[in-house]
């Protein structure tokens, strides 16, 4: 059995990984490791319901979105590899240590929607490198290529840990002792697919192109596709992803007219951005409609995006669609 901890030490080695970025990915590991203790016993340690707040983005918060929050908080601001957090159910940026090499952002709980009824949630996380000066909140401003590590913990059936230093991307199940144990595979998304998932109440909101991709899928095989597409949705976006890493698919959150203040629902910064390189890293695609996602030039912290992410065939027919 090769655990996390072994995993690191001979991917460091092996890559010339510096050990302070290894250690603060396993920094993040064990707060997933504390999250999905409380997950499992849901109602019984107190970890559902409303908290009774909203976030900087208007969201009302659920009490585990403040937990898992809080829990990885904690845990980072102990890490003196760590020079400052960005969380989505934060207002601004954490600093934490003066000398720290890393930046870490990370949406704590995705599929808030879900947490309740208990369905598939996680925790996805992006690891940059700090500028130097004073911390400020352009130094978290990074292109998603400009990622050092990046990944997330599904809290699924079972607890998995999907990580990426860039040189692939490692699969690890949570074990009955809590230890996250590697499994020895190297998913790779495959290029062709036959599954979609999109939310399709919002179909009136939608632009053109994705209207039109949309139709097509739906027209099975005596449409121009050709064949029978199956669709999705789970509403978590980090389940989305892995089912894609594990099946193929194609995942789409495009831009809609519901609110002209909000280009798309899903956050660049903690969302698109980690997903992103771990599909790409996959040998799958990533991209807003125009631009691959990891290419996007971040103005805020909390920006959103479209996403359109999965099987290369699709997310390159979708690019082409929208010119
Ligand atoms: O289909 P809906 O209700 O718009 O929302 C689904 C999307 O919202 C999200 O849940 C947003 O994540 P949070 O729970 O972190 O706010 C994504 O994971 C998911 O893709
Ligand atoms: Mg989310
Ligand atoms: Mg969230």
């Amino acid at each position: 059995m090769t655990d996390l901890a072994a995993f690191l030490q001979q991917h460091r080695e092996q890559h010339t990984i510096a050990a302070a970025l290894t250690d603060t990915v396993a920094t993040i590991a064990a707060a997933c490791t504390d999250i999905s203790a409380k997950v499992r016993l849901g109602a019984l340690s107190g970890v559902l319901g409303a908290a009774g707040t909203g976030n900087i983005q208007g969201e009302e918060q659920k009490k585990l979105d403040v937990i898992a929050n809080n829990i990885l908080i904690d845990k980072l601001k102990l890490n003196s590899a760590v020079a400052g957090l960005a969380s989505e159910e934060e207002d601004g940026f954490v600093a934490c240590h003066e000398d720290g090499r890393y930046l870490v952002l990370f949406d704590p709980l995705d599929g808030s929607s879900n947490i309740d009824v208990n369905i598939s949630i996680g925790t996805i996380f992006s690891v940059l490198e700090k500028p130097s000066g004073r911390l400020q909140t352009e130094h978290f401003l990074q292109a998603g290529k400009q990622q050092v590590a990046a990944g997330y913990v599904l809290y699924g059936p079972q607890t998995l840990l999907v990580l990426t230093f860039k040189h692939g991307v490692h699969l690890f199940t949570l074990n009955a002792d809590n230890v996250f144990v590697y499994q020895n595979t190297s998913p790779q998304i495959l290029e062709h697919t036959a599954e979609f998932a999109i939310n399709m109440s919002n179909q009136r909101h939608w632009e053109a192109p994705v209207q039109q991709y949309i139709a097509e899928l739906l027209a099975g095989e005596t449409g121009v596709r050709g064949k029978n597409y199956n669709m999705r949705w789970v509403a978590s976006m980090v389940a989305e992803v892995h089912r894609i890493l594990m099946r193929g698919g194609v995942f789409l959150y495009p831009k809609d007219a519901r609110d002209p203040n909000k280009p798309g629902k899903l956050r660049l910064m903690y969302e698109a951005n980690p997903l992103a390189l771990v599909v790409e890293q996959a040998g799958g695609a990533a991209h807003n409609g125009h631009q691959n996602m990891l290419d996007i030039q971040p103005t805020g912290l909390h920006q959103r995006v479209a996403v359109m992410l999965g099987s290369r065939a699709e997310t390159e027919y979708l690019q082409k669609l929208h010119g």
